[in-house]
């Protein structure tokens, strides 16, 4: 009798709604396949701002988080060239999380503010509220610490552009159990690691590359081709400035870019020289 009654707390526990305190160990989120009733109701977008007006309410702030238990929480990676879908993706699984009832927060670098600072838009338009950030380690005390509490899934846009992706991934996940989903370019235009995207693979519970299409032939495209002279590595842009190409199509784009740089060079040296004259 008294196994059955504990039998029955259990899974009435697992059925309640999840609340996060401060202090206390975390509650592991429920897996899907249990039934839970949804904490919010609502669209991502409800989700993700109320999270934010949470913490605004309070006016943000917060002191560093004591750390708690052996809970840990759960990294999935999303990489791939650009247009390839990985922000299209991220959205997904935060709108899935959000539908089950999670608390979703979804931040994006603000070195990206093409669509302004309030939103992750993707290219073919669709958007969530987000917030825009230069470091990751300022979430915390962005959203104060009960609102930080709360939150149960984290998403990342444009990962490639936050330097401490790797630390914040690492306290997010394992001290504080959160789920943690990153989406972000793995290679620059020049097809070298794009900031520390790589360096979280093996922190990961799962790495997903996503594939485009070559702009140029239909075929699968891996990788990024950047169509201007620039050569820093940080460069904003959409389909202005880059394109997603297959193997081959890149090889004959860097050909056609080192082409034209030459030509280039050429021109300017023969003006310095009628200049001179
Ligand atoms: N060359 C392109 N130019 C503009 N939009 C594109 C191009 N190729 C694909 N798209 C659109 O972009 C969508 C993917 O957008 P998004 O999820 O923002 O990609 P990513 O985050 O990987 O850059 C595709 O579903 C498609 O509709
Ligand atoms: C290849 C490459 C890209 N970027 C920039 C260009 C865009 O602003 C983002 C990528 O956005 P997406 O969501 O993946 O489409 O990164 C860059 O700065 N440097 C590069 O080499
Ligand atoms: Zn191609």
């Amino acid at each position: 009798m008294r196994s059955i009654c504990a039998m029955r707390s259990l899974l009435a526990a697992a059925a309640a709604p999840t609340f996060i305190r401060a202090g206390a160990s975390l509650p592991r989120p429920l897996p899907f396949s249990l039934p839970f009733r949804p904490r919010r109701a609502g669209t991502m977008l409800g989700a993700a701002r109320s999270v934010a007006a949470a913490a605004q309410s309070r006016g943000g702030g917060g002191a560093e988080m004591e750390v708690r238990g052996t809970q840990s929480g759960e990294i999935h990676v999303i990489v791939g060239p650009m247009f390839a879908g990985k922000t299209t993706a991220l959205l997904r699984r935060v709108q899935a999380e959000a539908g089950n009832g999670r608390s979703v927060a979804l931040i994006k670098s603000d070195k990206d503010s093409r669509y302004g600072l309030d939103s992750v838009v993707t290219h073919d338009g669709t958007k969530m509220a987000c917030w825009a950030l230069s470091e990751l380690s300022s979430f915390h005390e962005k959203l104060g610490i009960e609102a930080y509490d709360k939150v149960d899934v984290i998403g990342i846009d444009e990962a490639q552009f936050f330097e401490d992706l790797h630390d914040f991934c690492c306290k997010a996940a394992d001290r504080d159990g959160k789920i943690v989903v990153v989406a972000g370019l793995d290679g620059d235009y020049k097809r070298k690691k794009f900031g520390s995207v790589l360096d979280i693979v093996p922190l990961a519970d799962s790495v997903t590359k996503l594939t485009a299409r070559c702009e140029l032939c239909g075929r699968r495209a891996f990788f990024t081709l950047r169509k201007t002279q620039e050569t820093k590595t940080e460069l904003i842009g959409g389909a202005d400035v880059y394109m997603p190409v297959c193997r081959q199509h890149y090889m004959d784009g860097q050909v056609v870019m080192e082409a034209t740089r030459i030509v280039l060079d050429l021109d300017r040296s023969t003006v310095r020289s009628h200049a001179l004259k």
